[in-house]
This record gives C-alpha cells, sequence and structure tokens, in this order.
C-alpha cells in the first residue's frame, strides 16, 4: 500500500506572523483528507508550500515516502502533485472541451483524451456544455471544469482550494461524486474547504488547523466531537454535520 503524501514540520513566516508553524500531517493514498480550520488559519499557505507557490522555512513533503527535494511547481505538478486555486484558472476563450484537453497535454496523454475528456465533462454534468466557450459559464461551473481538465491528466495527488466555494447546492453534491468516485480510482485528495457538511461527508480523516498549528486529526467523528475544535474553530457550537 503506498504512503500517499507526507508533510513533515512544515514553516512558513510572513513578516512577523508565523502563518505555518511545525506542521506535520498525512495524506494517506486513495483517501480524502480534509484541512480544515478557521479563517487565517494556514491553510492556503500550506498548499502554496506544497506546490512550490511560495518556499517554506523548515519542512519536508514526501510522496509515496520518498521525499519531493524539489521546489518547482512544474516539476512538483510533473510528479503527480497538482492542485486548484480558489477562483478557477480556466481558458475563458477555449470552449469547455478543449479546456479540459489542455489536461491532456500536460499529463502527455494524448491517446484516447477527447473521449475521456468528454467522459469527464458528462460525469461532472457539463457534457451538453461541451461547445461552449469556458467564459459563459458560472464561476461555479468553471471550478468543476478546473477539476476535469486536471483530473484528465491523471495525478497522484490531487490538492483543493475552496472547491466547493461558489458552486450551487446541485453542482457541490456533483463535486462530492465525483471525488468520491476518482478516490475510487485510486487518487489522493487533499481538501481544503469551509464547507463542514461536504467535508464530513466526504472525508475520511480531518486535519484541524488554527493559527498555524494543527490541533486536533482523526475521523469526521472525533473532530467534530474534540473540544479544542470547538473551542478554537466553532466558538463552542456544533459543527455542522
Ligand atoms: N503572502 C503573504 N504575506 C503576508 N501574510 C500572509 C501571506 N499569505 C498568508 N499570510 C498570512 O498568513 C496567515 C494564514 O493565511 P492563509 O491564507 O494561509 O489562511 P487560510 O487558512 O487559508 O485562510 P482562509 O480560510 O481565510 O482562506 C494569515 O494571517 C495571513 O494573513
Amino acid at each position: 500500500m503506498p504512503h500517499g503524501l507526507e508533510v513533515r514540520g512544515l514553516a512558513k513566516s510572513y513578516g512577523g506572523v508565523r502563518a505555518v508553524d511545525g506542521v506535520s500531517f498525512a495524506a494517506a493514498a486513495g483517501r480524502i483528507t480534509g484541512l480544515v480550520g478557521p479563517n487565517g488559519a494556514g491553510k492556503t499557505t500550506v498548499l502554496n508550500l506544497l506546490t512550490g507557490v511560495d518556499r517554506p522555512d523548515a519542512g519536508e513533503l514526501l510522496l509515496d515516502g520518498r521525499p519531493v527535494e524539489t521546489r518547482q511547481p512544474h516539476r512538483i505538478a510533473r510528479l503527480g502533485i497538482v492542485r486548484t486555486f480558489q477562483s478557477a484558472r480556466v481558458f475563458p476563450n477555449l470552449d469547455v472541451l478543449d479546456n479540459v484537453l489542455v489536461g491532456a497535454d500536460c499529463g502527455r496523454q494524448r491517446d484516447g483524451a477527447t473521449e475521456r475528456a468528454r467522459e469527464l465533462l458528462d460525469v461532472f454534468g457539463l457534457g451538453a456544455r461541451a461547445r461552449d466557450r469556458a467564459a459563459d459559464l458560472s464561476s461555479g461551473a468553471q471550478k468543476i471544469l478546473e477539476l476535469a481538465r486536471l483530473l484528465l491528466a491523471r495525478p497522484k495527488v490531487i490538492l483543493l482550494d475552496e472547491p466547493a466555494a461558489g458552486l450551487s447546492e446541485h453542482e457541490t453534491q456533483r463535486l462530492a461524486d465525483t471525488l468520491v468516485a476518482a478516490r475510487d480510482a485510486g487518487l489522493t485528495v487533499l481538501l481544503v474547504e469551509h464547507n463542514l457538511r461536504l467535508v464530513m461527508g466526504v472525508c475520511e480523516r480531518i486535519v484541524v488547523l488554527d493559527a498555524g498549528k494543527v490541533i486536533a486529526t482523526g475521523s469526521p467523528e472525533q473532530v467534530q466531537a474534540d473540544a479544542a475544535v470547538r473551542q478554537a474553530y466553532l466558538g463552542g457550537q456544533r459543527v455542522a454535520g
């Protein structure tokens, strides 16, 4: 059984702010791991450090037990670790199908790419929009399109930065179904998300950050019952289920 992604002692300060302060956790292979926490907890910074968008002050990243030495975003992507951003990055003037096919070039998976791209669009509910310009999709649909493009390249690990933000309830359900299907096909997922209903519904394990530190790790049930999580993250309220 491969390990998936492991983060050890990750740290990053901006001026006097310790945005990420000695963070260690694992995202097991073939599982969906949630990374949650209140605003400013350091979640996006973790994703930026893992994908080479920003440089850590300290820390190690391991993929399937092997250290990832490079800090260059394109090399990290070539190892199979890819990410989405809080706002979708699509090619507005390309149509929806061609947007997905860009992922085939990134992943060098051209054989059968068009067929697979169409399948992905169907799974995501965008099949009927294949020839529409990406710019004409809603912002939620653009996020789903970005995800389809990334999946076409068959990554090992996908890091998602608030994929449900701006999605309708229906789109969020599609997203959940697709993440579960991708996981069942072997994908390792790290999900940064404020929609706790989604997180609790699809994640096997959840890592909770507060003020740059991991304050809890466990199953959705364990995390919901954790006093430190309630205090820091929810001000004592019950975690939405
Ligand atoms: N480039 C930067 N320069 C200065 N400070 C930064 C920078 N990036 C992040 N920070 C600070 O680091 C801390 C963590 O921010 P980060 O965006 O990682 O949190 P987050 O958990 O993703 O929050 P949110 O849920 O609101 O997106 C915050 O105090 C933020 O202001």
